[in-house]
């Protein structure tokens, strides 16, 4: 059995090596020859999977992404093929829900809204949609879910429509790029519905580039009040356009979702779906990539109140992880770039966007974390931990 896996597949040589006979390839490099004799191809979101590539497919049987999104994929010339396919649905809901709350707890650190006063709309209410829900639920804050598909299939949650979530302080896109169907989502948000918001407004895109016009929202950006955006996403990557990063708050390369776990579990999802194609037992578990990490202590301003103050809210979350932390390190690359006097500027910025990605620091989730706080923190308030995601364990009173 002949397996292709993508350079990116965090431990996919470890987990496959008892699988099959298992090579490597670069993205970059990926011609449709490679896929001579490949019984099985895994890869993440930056390999195009095109009727192309297919072409030089005489044996393969199996096409899975160690991701959520399959956008990248032509499902369409896998089915006409006879080729089956599958993708790593949720695997990294929790580090994009993590994500959007990072940038919430600095929109509520710099006044641009007050959070508690504020409602969230979640356009996508599936994976990610629903794990943001689950930390906002924790923290208190009222959001509103915008889903026709899953609305039209019974989910019995309460639903808005797209123009109730134009009026929200808070609009966070966690929707596939799907072009046709009943519910496309190509410039979903569209000049008529970015002209709807104003500087009030915060607009989240950490799902995909498409999803936004991106012509029209810079249009939006540089007109009088303007929506705060943050952009984790963009069109036509890696060869991105940096023009709209002076119009945007936070600007970070596609890594929402690029927690340890994230991505660990999307090649854990991965090695049992090709174990149980090729009739093999998966023997291996996700504890055996994860480093377990040193308990972490924090100290409460107000350990015995009822509710986590905001302060401390913001310190623990972001001690943790730190949105700004990764749009600086955006931004410095590209100024590098741009200082670079470099002739191809485009293919300069597609291989920075790439190395970004490849090269992501260390990031866990709040579940790695076992939290240490004061012995005197009220059950209020680790309960509030306990649902972020955290391990709480109290200190010996002295
Ligand atoms: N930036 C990043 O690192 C990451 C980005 N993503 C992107 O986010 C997307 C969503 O991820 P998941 O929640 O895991 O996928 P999911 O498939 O669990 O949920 C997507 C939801 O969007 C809904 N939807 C589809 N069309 C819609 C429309 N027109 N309006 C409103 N809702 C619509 C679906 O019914 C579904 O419930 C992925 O497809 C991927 O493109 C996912 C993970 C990481
Ligand atoms: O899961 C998805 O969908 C994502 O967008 C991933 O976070 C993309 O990660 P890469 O595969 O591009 O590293």
């Amino acid at each position: 059995m002949k397996i292709l896996l993508e350079d990116t597949i965090p431990f996919g040589a470890s987990y496959l090596d008892n699988v099959g006979e298992v090579t490597t390839y670069a993205w970059q490099n990926l011609v449709a020859s490679d896929l001579a004799d490949i019984d099985i191809l895994a890869l993440r979101s930056t390999t195009k999977v095109t009727p192309e590539l297919i072409k030089g497919a005489n044996k393969l049987q199996f096409v899975t992404t160690a991701t959520a999104g399959t956008n990248h994929i032509d499902k369409a010339c896998l089915n006409a093929n006879n080729i089956a396919h599958s993708s790593a649905a949720g695997c990294n809901a929790v580090a994009v829900a993590e994500y959007v709350l990072s940038v919430l707890l600095h929109a509520q650190k710099s006044k641009k809204l007050d959070l508690y006063s504020a409602t969230v709309g979640i356009v996508g209410a599936g994976n990610v949609g629903t794990a943001l829900s689950v930390l906002l639920d924790a923290v208190g804050v009222s959001y509103v879910l915008c889903d026709p598909p899953l609305q039209e299939a019974g989910d019995k949650r309460a639903f808005v429509e797209m123009d109730d979530i134009a009026r929200c302080d808070v609009i966070t896109l966690h929707v596939p790029f799907v072009q046709g169907g009943p519910h496309p989502t190509g410039k979903l948000i569209d000049s008529a519905l970015l002209n709807q918001l104003n500087d009030h407004q915060l607009l989240i895109n950490a799902c995909r580039g498409e999803v936004i016009d991106e012509l029209a929202l810079h249009a939006r950006l540089t007109s009088p009040n303007a929506p705060t955006v943050v952009l984790d996403v963009f069109d036509n990557e890696p060869a991105i356009d940096t023009r709209l990063f002076d119009h945007c708050w936070f600007i970070t390369p596609h890594i929402a979702g690029h927690s340890v776990e994230g991505k660990v579990r999307g090649t854990q999802m991965i090695y049992e779906q090709i174990c149980h194609r090729t009739g093999q037992k998966a023997t291996k578990a996700l504890s055996d990539f994860l480093e377990s990490i040193p308990p972490v202590k924090v100290s409460l301003q107000h350990p015995t109140q009822t509710r986590l103050s905001v302060v401390d809210l913001i310190d623990v979350f972001h001690r943790i992880y730190d949105v700004a932390v990764d749009d600086i390190t955006m931004r410095q690359s590209v100024k590098q770039i741009e200082n670079a006097d470099t002739h191809a500027p485009s293919e300069s910025v597609a291989s920075q966007f790439a190395a970004l990605r490849k090269h992501y620091r260390v990031r866990r989730e709040c579940s790695a974390h076992t939290l240490v706080v004061p012995h005197n923190t009220s059950e209020e308030i680790a309960k509030t931990l306990k649902n972020l995601g955290f391990s709480v364990q109290r200190e010996q009173a002295q």
